[in-house]
């Protein structure tokens, strides 16, 4: 069994155990759901840089990268770097993260939030909205066509926006569909670990244009960005490269700095 194989067999048992606590009548009265939604889409279209900076304390491909921050500095930190947009790791076991973390980062900056999770179930779409997130994340590789459909249209019906992820032709096949706002191709290959950018420059012409290009993973330098841009990529969403720092907000300020 590959790794992604077993976080998603231990995502069923989470998302099972978590129903049965926390109905999802309960989810729907968190005063979170009459807030308007901050449109990540918008941002990036009229953004200069494009930057979408991960909360992410560890990952099974590098274990700790770092334990010592908290939410709230970082959530400041990037608002102030001028980022278009945060993603919050909410998985424990493989990434140590936590719906609460969503929640302050929600409470302590205005932009818009994606749910970084492995989303197998329209429960955790609730939870999503419930959290304070902006924006869910459907990866294609443990999800059916119809699974997609259903999922992302749930997600529009509650005014979030749906970045999917892709890692090869075959996913984007199955997945094109106007409920999508952004697609995202992976640079990692989550059931190897393997990192490289070639998978966004080769995917690229094949993403149909009424969708905002994503490019996600290993990407630690200005110049790894340059070399993306003419292929059509708006957005990008770095992780480990702020984390791994003592100050993940400054570390994000310079690199875009040094970007634009
Ligand atoms: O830390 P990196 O290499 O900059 O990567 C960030 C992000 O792309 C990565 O965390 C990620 C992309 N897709 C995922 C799906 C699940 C968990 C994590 C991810």
């Amino acid at each position: 069994m590959n790794i992604l194989d077993q976080i998603v067999n231990d995502k069923r048992k989470e998302v099972d155990l978590r129903r049965s606590l926390i109905p999802t009548s309960q989810l729907e009265q968190s005063v979170l759901f009459e807030r308007d939604s901050i449109s990540l889409t918008e941002r990036l279209k009229n953004s200069d840089s494009g930057i979408i900076a991960e909360h992410k304390r560890r990952s099974p491909s590098k274990s700790i990268i770092n334990q010592n921050l908290n939410v709230f500095d970082v959530a400041q930190g990037y608002e102030s770097a001028g980022v278009c947009g945060m993603s919050v790791l909410t998985d424990g076991k493989y990434f140590g993260g936590s719906m609460d973390d969503l929640l302050l980062a929600r409470a302590s900056c205005n932009l818009p939030l994606l749910r970084k999770e492995f989303i197998i179930h329209t429960y955790q779409i609730l939870e999503a909205k419930a959290y304070g997130a902006d924006v869910i994340l459907l990866i294609a590789s443990i999800l059916s066509n119809i699974e997609i459909k259903r999922f992302s249209e749930f997600a529009k019906s509650l005014n979030l926006e749906v970045l999917l992820e892709i890692h090869n032709e075959e996913e984007l096949h199955k997945s094109v569909m106007p409920s999508l706002d952004m697609i995202g191709v992976n640079n990692r290959n989550l059931k190897t670990f393997e990192v490289s950018l070639e998978t966004s420059k080769r995917l690229s012409t094949l993403i149909p244009d009424d969708f905002i290009k994503i490019s996600e993973s290993g990407i630690s330098n200005v110049s790894s960005i340059k070399e993306l841009q003419p292929y059509g990529y708006q957005g990008f969403l770095i992780g480990e490269n702020f984390m791994k720092t003592d100050n993940a907000g400054e570390s994000a300020k310079s690199f875009i700095k040094n970007l634009i």
